[in-house]
């Protein structure tokens, strides 16, 4: 179990002292993916580097097992660092088989053959790759030896599995087999895994919870399904499809209603439902329809028309959706 208790550290910039991370707390759920979410410069890969313990903070505390890791000596600092899996890009050793990469870890341990051997097989299993457990890694493609170098850093059942950046320079299809081995690796393995992206994409793909990073501190955590559906929040803002409609299509309607809409039930039968009910015509103005791990997740600005259009609106909130009323009258909240 890994915590992270208020880190700050700073670096000497050319024109100054720069803030990488200030006062950052971050709960990492056992068994869980949480996905630290942030613009280039916000501070992601400094967290990484400091959760990883490559780095020591100008103050707060990291703690593996419960124990503060700066006030560790230096083998039970190295026994720290070994807790954690970090994925690391690109050193697979070429005159090693993918097989021979993923034990390496094992072998330094002093781990015998035939448990190296089982456990190998096990995570070649988890990663898709037992066809190709004897090439070395310039036969493999990029996407397959990026999943290589996450079996790696599991290999020592690490206490937290931590990548920066896992699907950088991947295209769509590679980076989907690394996601889905990060997804294994927690619901088969029990994983706890924290990764580190500026991708909206992944998060909304692998993550149960989110921190959104910005200017080195935590803008907004918690449980990913729970924020999209809090309207003040910022990580929905982020991951939710815009809402980009022209004026023309907003004066076309009786009401207008950002509508925020969770699971197949509702993304799938709330608003015929509603038109059915309430003879409302109800226009899908802007917006779009996501996934936030298996859940459809849509987020619509509706043009309602009709005289039965402010209960259509409510029936909807009633029914789970949350719906935030633009109006062409002043604005207001129909139901939350
Ligand atoms: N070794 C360093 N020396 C000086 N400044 C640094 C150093 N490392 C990071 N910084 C600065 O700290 C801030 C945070 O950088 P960091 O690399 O952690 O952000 P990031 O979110 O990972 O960005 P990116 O996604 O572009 O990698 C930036 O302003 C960066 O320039």
């Amino acid at each position: 179990m890994i915590t992270v208790e208020n880190l700050s550290k700073s670096f000497l910039g050319d024109t100054g002292p720069v803030v990488a991370l200030e006062d950052v707390t971050l709960d990492v759920p056992t068994g869980t993916i949480t996905g630290v979410v942030g613009p280039s410069g916000s501070g992601k890969s400094t967290l990484a580097r400091l959760v990883a313990l490559q780095d020591r903070p100008d103050s707060g505390v990291i703690r593996v097992d419960g124990f503060n890791t700066a006030a560790l000596d230096p083998r039970r600092l190295r026994a720290a660092r070994r807790r954690i899996g970090v994925v690391r890009h690109g050193d697979l050793l070429p005159q090693r088989t993918a097989a021979g990469n993923i034990a390496l870890p094992l072998e330094q341990a002093g781990v015998d053959g035939p448990q190296r051997r089982e456990k190998v097989g096990t995570l070649l299993d988890l990663i898709g790759l037992t066809d190709k457990a004897a090439f070395y890694p310039d036969a493999l493609t990029p996407g397959q030896q990026a999943r290589v170098a996450v079996a790696r850093a599991l290999v020592g059942d690490p206490g937290l599995l931590l990548a920066d950046d896992p699907t950088k320079d991947l295209d769509p299809d590679a980076e989907a087999g690394v996601l889905t081995v990060l997804d294994r690796a927690r619901a088969e393995l029990g994983s706890t895994v924290l990764v580190v992206t500026d991708d909206a994409g992944v998060v909304r793909r692998i993550a149960d919870d989110v921190a959104l990073l910005e200017g080195g501190r935590v803008q907004e955590s918690g449980h990913l399904l729970s924020l999209v559906q809090d309207p003040g929040s910022q990580v929905a803002q982020a991951l939710l499809p815009a809402i980009d409609a022209p004026k023309s299509a907003q004066a076309r309607h009786d009401r207008l209603a950002e509508v925020v809409l969770v699971g197949f039930a509702a993304v799938g039968a709330l608003l015929p439902e509603a038109t059915t009910r309430f003879g409302a015509t109800i226009a899908v103005v802007g917006g779009g329809l996501t996934r936030i791990g298996e859940t459809p997740v849509a987020r619509f600005l509706l043009g309602v028309s009709g005289s039965h259009a402010d209960q259509a609106l409510a029936w909807i909130g009633e029914r789970g959706g949350l719906v935030r009323q633009r109006a062409t009258g002043p604005q207001g909240i129909v139901a939350a």
